[in-house]
């Protein structure tokens, strides 16, 4: 945050739909028409006037008019409509309750909508009933809501303008809102700047007339360097998202209050430089190569968000020299893959692919050559993950025998064996499947050498990653009629988008079976990833927390009542210690600290005190091996 304060303006804020997310009176109306079976028409001519009075299609004082003669409401419902609003305050003004507390007597909250529900709802953030300008209902005898008071001069049109004149207010006057009649007072003349607040609603009448616009309270506060609780807007946060993760990931980052860009398909290297400037959050599958290149131009870069499991396309150890936190989905799609890999082995094993080839064609082949049931066979599994155990329980419930080899030491999951080296497994397996992840030591892993060690007639599938495999070999092992047959889901080259033609040697041959890298492409496991993934990058964000990431040391970390300082520098002997000499020399109290280090980076995360001199945070940024410092909160 800005760190020099400047003294606070008279703030005039709307309530209905800015204060809270939603209109008083609809709300009302929809309390009050509960067991009604004309609730949904009569709150939809509620709403829809109201609107036609916010856009200022409508004169105000005759919206309200036809609203409350609408509106079956009363006295009764109003502590139920006050416990509903308390509930709808606008995310940003919630929490930034601090901010009002500290400037009582210059916020006024001017609204045509009601004291009644009005002044329990501000008054929780310190704003008294006297810096309240509202209207006020009327009541019959039986406390029926009849109307409103038509002596308030907020009944009517331009009252507004008229209830701010009365306030005589000296000094700078900017006004918040999300209606017509809040740019109105700018428009008399009353304000120096009308703010359009679109966090709950934006009107496109309102927002041309602004002077800026705010998609939440922080960027008001920010722009005016006033205290805040978060150390950023987070509509400042810009998210590029590539190769179409599933919607649901642009929708939860969207909540949270960032900017998101959609770009469908991938972007090769020059693209991505070109749109990584002023990008915070990157969030790509597994087409998109981010390259040292990439990364020197990202100059706000702080997380990458891999919707998928394999992060091999990414330069991690480049990540980690600047700073930027890599997170993967590991296991969303899992099952997904192993149901794939499953029914592949089922369908080469029936030769389904030539079979399915020749019906297509005509051709009426009935013959049960070459043709196996898979129970009691040998399937090797080179790679003992989360995929590759996985499919050893799946696959022993059909009846496989299950071998594996990795060169990690793996749990060994129902009645599988173990293989100590490939070669070993390769010269039992009747089916082999790859499972090992993606590192460059993997590249051709298997070739030549390797096919020739199965053994004759057995099958391959490939659903792990492209350069793994070396493709001519392959090609040339099936051609020769060593294989019997292979699936294969991913490609040393892939197509940047579905209307890049696909080239491989491995097309027309028989039983073969490709599929365009659509291993974990289903709806369960798209959804999982969309949901996983922006969640690590919001915690990252917002506490720090590093758990999971695949490049960070991770840490996960408390919430603390306190300001939270992120500090991530090169690994160098100390660091940690001028950390803390900068802290004491400014007399700030460590509330909590977690250190911890890679081969690369140190990353420190220091709870402190709330009170800490703007300068505190120069001196934290000045520190030599520094490679990003930020205050979280
Ligand atoms: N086709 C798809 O759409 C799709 C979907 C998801 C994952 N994947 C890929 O599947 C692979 C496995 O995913 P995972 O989640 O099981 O990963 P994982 O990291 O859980 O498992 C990989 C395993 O391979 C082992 N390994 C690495 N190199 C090896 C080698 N040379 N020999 C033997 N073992 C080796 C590792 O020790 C590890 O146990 C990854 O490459 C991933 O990118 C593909
Ligand atoms: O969806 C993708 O692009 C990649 C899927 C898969 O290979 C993964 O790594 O999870």
């Amino acid at each position: 945050m800005p760190d020099q304060p400047t003294p606070l303006p008279y703030l005039i804020i709307d309530f209905d739909s800015t204060f809270t997310q939603v209109e008083g009176l609809d709300e009302l109306a929809d309390i009050a028409l509960e067991n009604s079976p004309e609730r949904e028409k009569i709150v939809g001519q509620i709403r829809a006037l109201t609107d036609r009075g916010m856009s200022g299609e409508l004169g105000f004082a005759e919206s309200l008019k036809q609203r409350l003669a609408l509106l079956p409401a009363r006295r009764e419902h109003l502590p139920l409509l006050v416990e509903r609003l308390q509930g709808k305050v606008s995310e940003s003004i919630r929490r930034n309750r601090s901010f009002f507390e500290q400037f009582p007597g210059r916020v006024y909250i001017v609204s045509s909508g009601f004291r009644e529900f009005i002044e329990p709802v501000v008054g929780e953030f310190g704003i008294a009933p006297e810096f309240v300008l509202a209207n006020t209902f009327t009541f019959d005898k039986d406390d029926h809501i009849t109307g409103f008071d038509p002596d308030n001069v907020l009944s009517r049109d331009g009252g507004k303008i008229e209830q701010l004149r009365r306030l005589h207010l000296t000094g700078p006057v900017y006004v918040l809102g999300d209606g017509y009649t809040d740019y109105q007072m700018r428009e008399a003349g009353l304000a120096d700047r009308f703010y359009a607040f679109t966090e709950n609603v934006a009107r496109p009448a309102v927002v041309a007339q602004a002077d800026k616009v705010l998609p939440s309270f922080d960027e008001f506060l920010y722009q005016n360097k006033l205290p805040m609780s978060l150390s950023y807007p987070k509509n400042r946060i810009k998210v590029l998202l590539l190769e179409n993760p599933d919607p649901r990931a642009a929708e939860l980052l969207r909540q949270e209050g960032y900017q998101v860009e959609l770009v469908p398909g991938g972007l090769d290297e020059d693209e991505l430089v070109e749109r990584i400037e002023g990008v915070s959050l990157l969030g790509i599958r597994s087409k998109t190569q981010v390259t040292a290149r990439v990364l020197e131009a990202a100059n706000r870069l702080i997380g990458i968000g891999a919707f998928c499991i394999g992060t091999n396309q990414i330069d991690l150890t480049e990540c980690l020299k600047k700073g930027v936190a890599v997170f993967n989905a590991p296991f969303s799609n899992t099952r997904s893959v192993v149901e794939l890999a499953l029914g592949e082995i089922l369908l080469l094993a029936r030769r389904v692919p030539e079979k399915n080839a020749l019906m297509h064609a005509g051709k009426w082949d009935k013959s049960a050559g070459g043709a196996f049931e898979v129970r009691g066979k040998k399937l090797g599994i080179v790679g003992y993950g989360n995929i590759g155990s996985q499919l050893s329980v799946v696959a022993e419930a059909i009846g496989l025998q299950v071998f594996y080899f990795d060169i990690a030491e793996k749990l060994q999951l129902g009645n599988a064996t173990r293989c100590r080296t490939l070669a070993e497994l390769l010269a039992q397996a009747d089916i082999v499947t790859l499972h090992v992840d993606g590192r460059p030591e993997n590249t051709n892993l298997f070739g030549a050498e390797e096919f020739a060690r199965m053994k004759p007639g057995a099958l391959f599938l490939n659903n792990a990653r492209g350069p793994v495999v070396d493709v001519p070999a392959l090609a040339a092992a099936l051609r020769s009629g060593h294989l019997d047959g292979a699936a294969v889901d991913v490609f040393p080259y892939e197509p940047k988008t579905n209307d890049e033609p696909f080239e491989s040697e491995l097309r027309g041959l028989p039983n073969v079976l490709l599929t365009p890298h659509i291993g974990g492409s289903t709806a369960e496991a798209q959804r999982n990833i969309a949901e996983f993934v922006p969640e690590r990058l919001m915690q990252y964000i917002n506490t720090g927390n590093t758990q999971q990431s695949v490049n960070f040391p991770n840490i996960q970390l408390p919430e603390q009542a306190a300001h939270r300082l992120m500090h991530i520098h090169h690994n160098v002997p100390g660091v940690l210690a001028q950390i803390n000499q900068v802290l004491a020399a400014h007399s700030v109290n460590i509330l909590g600290q977690y250190l911890k280090t890679n081969e690369h980076i140190g990353y420190v995360i220091t709870d402190v005190d709330k009170q800490y001199e703007p300068a505190l945070i120069e001196k934290l940024r000045e520190i030599e091996h520094t490679i990003k410092f930020r205050v979280l909160y």
